[in-house]
C-alpha cells in the first residue's frame, strides 16, 4: 500500500498580491501542504520570490504538529545553487527542502565562479545538510533526467543522506499552467515499485483530467495550481484530487 494521499497546491498561482491569505484559505480548503516554487531566472527562466516572503507567507499557516504533517511548506528550490539558500529558508519556516539533482551535481549551473566550489557538494552530502538544519529534504528531477540517479540516494543505507520525497517532474520546471508530460510516468511506476513506503510527489499540469494517470502510476504527493487556484470551488478540487490517490492504495 502507497503512503497517504497528500495535496499540496501551488502558490505559484495564487494572487501573489494577497498570498498570506491565499496561503490560510488553501489550507481551510483542505490541503496538506503548500508548495512554494522558489525559482532564480537561471536554473529556470523565470523568478518568484525568496526567503523573506516566506517568512511572511509562514506567518498566516500554523506550523505542522508532526513531521511533514498538515502546513508543511514544501519549498521546490528551482535554483542554480541549492546549498546556498538552505540556512535562509530554515528560519524563514521552510519544512521541507526539494533541490533538483541536476542543479547539484552541474557546477556549470552556477551563477558566479565563487558559487562553484559550494556546488561541489554532492547530492548526498546537501541531504545530509539539510537534515542537519532541521528539515526534511527532497530531490527532484526534471522530464528528461534519468530515474535511476535517485536509487543512488534512496538505497543509501545512511539515513541522514537519504532523501525523504522524490520529486518526478511531470512538466518542464518554470511554468504553471502547462500540459501534464505522460511520458513521465513510468518513472513514477519504477519509483513506486521499488521504494513502496516514499513520498513521490508529482507536480505539472494535474487536474482532474490527469490525475488517475498519475495516482494509478503510484504517486501520492500531488502538486496542484492553476487547477486549485483557478477552480470555483477549491475544496472541491482538492477533495477530487485526494480521492483518486487514496482509490489506488
Ligand atoms: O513547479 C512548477 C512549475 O515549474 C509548478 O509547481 C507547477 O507547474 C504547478 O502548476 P500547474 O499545476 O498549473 O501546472
Amino acid at each position: 500500500m502507497s503512503p497517504p494521499a497528500i495535496i499540496a497546491p501551488s502558490i505559484l498561482s495564487a494572487d501573489f498580491g494577497a498570498l498570506g491569505k491565499e496561503c490560510s484559505d488553501t489550507i481551510g480548503h483542505g490541503a496538506d501542504w503548500l508548495h512554494v516554487d522558489i525559482m532564480d531566472g537561471h536554473f529556470v527562466p523565470n523568478i518568484t520570490f525568496g526567503a523573506p516572503v516566506v517568512t511572511k507567507i509562514r506567518s498566516h499557516v500554523d506550523r505542522p504538529r508532526e513531521a511533514l504533517g498538515k502546513g508543511t511548506f514544501d519549498c521546490h528550490m528551482m535554483i542554480s545553487e541549492p546549498k546556498k539558500w538552505v540556512k535562509d529558508f530554515q528560519k524563514a519556516g521552510c519544512d521541507l527542502y526539494c533541490f533538483h539533482y541536476e542543479a547539484a551535481v552541474d557546477s556549470t549551473a552556477a551563477e558566479t565562479p565563487e558559487a562553484h566550489s559550494d556546488q561541489k557538494t554532492s547530492p548526498k552530502e546537501l541531504i545530509k545538510y539539510i537534515h542537519d538544519q532541521g528539515m526534511r529534504a527532497g530531490v527532484a528531477i526534471k522530464p528528461k533526467t534519468d530515474v535511476s540517479v535517485l536509487y543512488g540516494l534512496l538505497d543509501n543505507s545512511n539515513k541522514d543522506e537519504v532523501p525523504d520525497m522524490a520529486l518526478v517532474m511531470t512538466v518542464e520546471p518554470g511554468f504553471g499552467g502547462q500540459k501534464f508530460m505522460p511520458d513521465t510516468m513510468p518513472k513514477v511506476e519504477a519509483l513506486r515499485k521499488r521504494y513502496p513506503n516514499l513520498n513521490i510527489e508529482v507536480d505539472g499540469g494535474l487536474s482532474e483530467k490527469t490525475i488517475d494517470t498519475a495516482a494509478n502510476a503510484g504517486a501520492n504527493v500531488i502538486v496542484a495550481g492553476s487547477a486549485v487556484f483557478g477552480a470555483q470551488d477549491p475544496a472541491d478540487v482538492i477533495a477530487k484530487l485526494r480521492e483518486a490517490v487514496e482509490g489506488q492504495r
